[in-house]
């Protein structure tokens, strides 16, 4: 498979303080990526340089193959961005805006406006001004795929929509990747990611921390083990490597354990139990400690 992004060593200062420091990784064609990290990581910056918004202090990347500084009109013909925060200051119509836009591409896209503001139920012939900040953020989610991008490019997309709209808008980047779209996406909300991503980078302090695909994060993850037992459990029983969280009240213990599932399977089946639950912990759990 080929990639549509390459990040060869992105540095980006802002005067003295820092931006992003030595980012790479690459994002394969048909991925949906992931891109999470706290307040102020570094995000939206690795996103504006990539699409020659800003420059970078030193390193390179390429789209589509291509070097983003050097080819950077050709580049944008096919990709779709949606920017974290969405400004419009002027007086037009949702529609004129968006045709507007689509003015930009070769193709004609009036039926496809259409089709999408269907879909995120938006008054196309509403001022833009006079829209809540929810409903201008989906005037930039049809003004970013109205042109069927082959790169999605979306810096914090949900903020602002509903939980229905944010359903929909899910399904919507799922209908697009289906038909062939590369999506990457920032965002500090775990689950969003957890839902939708194939893999996931993880950027902290401007630096990347964790490259894993989905499921590699949560194989190599706690697992949450809840038990009851007909006799109290032994304080040390639950001695072992891998497990953490210990809480052991008599006949009831709760625990995160990592490791040898066969190991902690003995130590179980030894014990005369009247219930107990196995948990996947969720993103949040899993990335909790990067965040720290
Ligand atoms: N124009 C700027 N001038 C100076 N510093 C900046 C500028 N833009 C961003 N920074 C700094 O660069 C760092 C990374 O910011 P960035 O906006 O890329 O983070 P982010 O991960 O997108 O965060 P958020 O989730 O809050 O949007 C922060 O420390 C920020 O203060």
């Amino acid at each position: 498979m080929e990639n549509v992004i390459e990040i060869n060593k992105l540095t980006k200062n802002y005067g003295k303080s820092r931006g992003i420091k030595d980012i790479s990784f690459s994002v394969a064609e048909g991925e949906i990526f992931g891109f999470i990290g706290p307040n102020g990581a570094g995000k939206s910056t690795t996103i504006r340089t990539l699409l020659g918004l800003i420059h970078a202090t030193s390193g390179s990347a390429t789209i589509f193959g291509k070097d983003i500084l050097k080819e950077r009109a050709t580049i944008a013909e096919d990709i779709g961005y949606l920017p974290s925060e969405v400004f419009y200051y002027d007086k037009m119509k949702a529609i004129d805006l968006l045709k507007y836009s689509a003015s930009f591409y070769k193709k004609d896209c009036s039926k496809r406006i259409k089709e999408l503001a269907d879909i995120m139920e938006l008054d196309l012939n509403k001022r833009i001004d006079d829209m809540s900040f929810g409903n201008k953020k989906k005037v930039g989610i049809v003004q970013g795929l109205l042109h069927s991008p082959k790169l999605i490019i979306l810096d914090e997309p949900t903020s602002g929509l509903d939980p229905l709209m944010q359903q929909k808008f899910f399904n919507l980047l799922e209908e697009e990747n289906k038909k062939g779209a590369t999506i990457f996406f920032s965002s500090h909300i775990l689950s969003e990611v957890q839902r939708l991503c194939d893999r996931v980078a993880i950027i902290k302090d401007g630096e990347i921390i964790q490259l894993q695909t989905m499921s590699a994060l949560r194989a190599d993850s706690y697992k949450r083990i809840k038990l009851t037992s007909t006799t109290p459990i032994a304080a040390d029983y639950f001695n072992l490597d891998g497990i953490k969280e210990l809480k052991n009240g008599g006949d009831e213990a709760t625990f995160l354990y990592k490791g040898d599932i066969n190991v902690i399977m003995q130590k179980l089946s030894a014990l005369q139990l009247t219930d107990i639950t196995l948990d996947e912990p969720d993103l949040e759990e899993i990335f909790m400690h990067y965040y720290e």
